[in-house]
């Protein structure tokens, strides 16, 4: 079997099997140690291990200022981790070129900010920098993929809500094909029927396309709603990893206290 750095670690991980009848789920990212001081010797991140399972979203909670946006910058290098502590696939992602790193990992986060131009152009944007040219019809497969129609096709981002700039940032990313979306409150800036269009998005590309999801939410009910598992973080620590339907059973003082006032 193959070993990771801080692999002596693994019997203390907080580990959930999110289909009971596999063995031993394929990871998909696997963290290792990851700690964060700040510049000023505060703990940011206090030695993080986990693995993500391939094909499952996981959800991440926890208060504010516990590390979570931190974290999730980490699995695509927003934030530099050190090295061997973040594994893609098993490859320590600071070997892996940063820009094929990215878009392998994609991310999405609270406010879309679109580039200028047309919703095309965003969407052409990232293949074209790798000299491929997305034709039309491409494009209205990423837009129905993001759940817009074609009429959006020419549209600029003025012309857009906020819950429809989200998903047009959402087609962008999917536009680099990538195999992880990392996404930080993608849905916090929206009102509930765009929160569901993201939400069924983000199940069917799970669903049809076994993509791996990573998101962190305010929202108790959201990661009930669509996580497989979710990761509580309390402090920089990793205190959970638990079902959302076992998110009552959570033991940290904290967590409860977080669980009892969150929505
Ligand atoms: N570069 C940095 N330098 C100093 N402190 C930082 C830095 N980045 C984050 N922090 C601090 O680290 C802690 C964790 O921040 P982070 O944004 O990861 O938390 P969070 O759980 O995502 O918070 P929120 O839910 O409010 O978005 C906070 O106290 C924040 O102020």
């Amino acid at each position: 079997m193959e070993t990771f750095p801080g692999d002596d670690v693994r019997e203390h991980l907080l580990v959930v099997d999110v289909d009971e009848n596999a063995c031993e789920p394929e990871t998909k990212i696997r963290v290792r140690e990851l700690s964060k001081v700040s510049e000023k010797g505060v703990p940011i991140l206090g030695k993080i291990n986990v693995d993500i399972p391939k094909g499952v979203i996981m959800g991440i909670i926890g208060p504010s200022g516990s590390g979570k946006s931190t974290m999730l910058r980490a699995l695509n290098r927003l934030w530099e981790p050190p090295s061997a502590t973040v594994f893609l696939d098993g490859v320590d992602i600071c070997d892996l070129d940063v820009l094929a790193l990215r878009r392998k990992v994609g991310m999405l986060f609270q406010l879309p900010v679109l580039f200028e131009g047309t919703v095309a152009d965003n969407i052409q944007y990232g293949p074209q920098l790798r000299g491929k040219k997305l034709s039309e019809t491409e494009v209205y497969k990423l837009l129905t993929l993001a759940d817009l129609d074609s009429s959006f096709y020419n549209k600029t981002g003025g012309e857009l809500s906020v819950g429809q700039a989200q998903r047009v940032a959402l087609a962008r990313t999917l536009a680099n094909e990538p195999e992880v979306l990392l996404l930080d409150e993608p849905t916090s800036a929206l009102d509930p029927i765009s929160t569901q269009n993201i939400e069924d998005v983000m199940v069917k590309l799970k669903k049809n396309r076994g993509m791996t999801i990573v998101m962190v939410s305010h929202s108790i009910k959201q990661i009930q709603r669509i996580a497989d598992v979710v990761c509580l973080l309390v402090d920089g620590e990793i205190v959970e990893v638990l079902k959302p339907d076992h998110l009552s059973q959570a033991k940290h003082p904290m967590a409860q206290r977080f669980l009892q006032l969150g929505s």
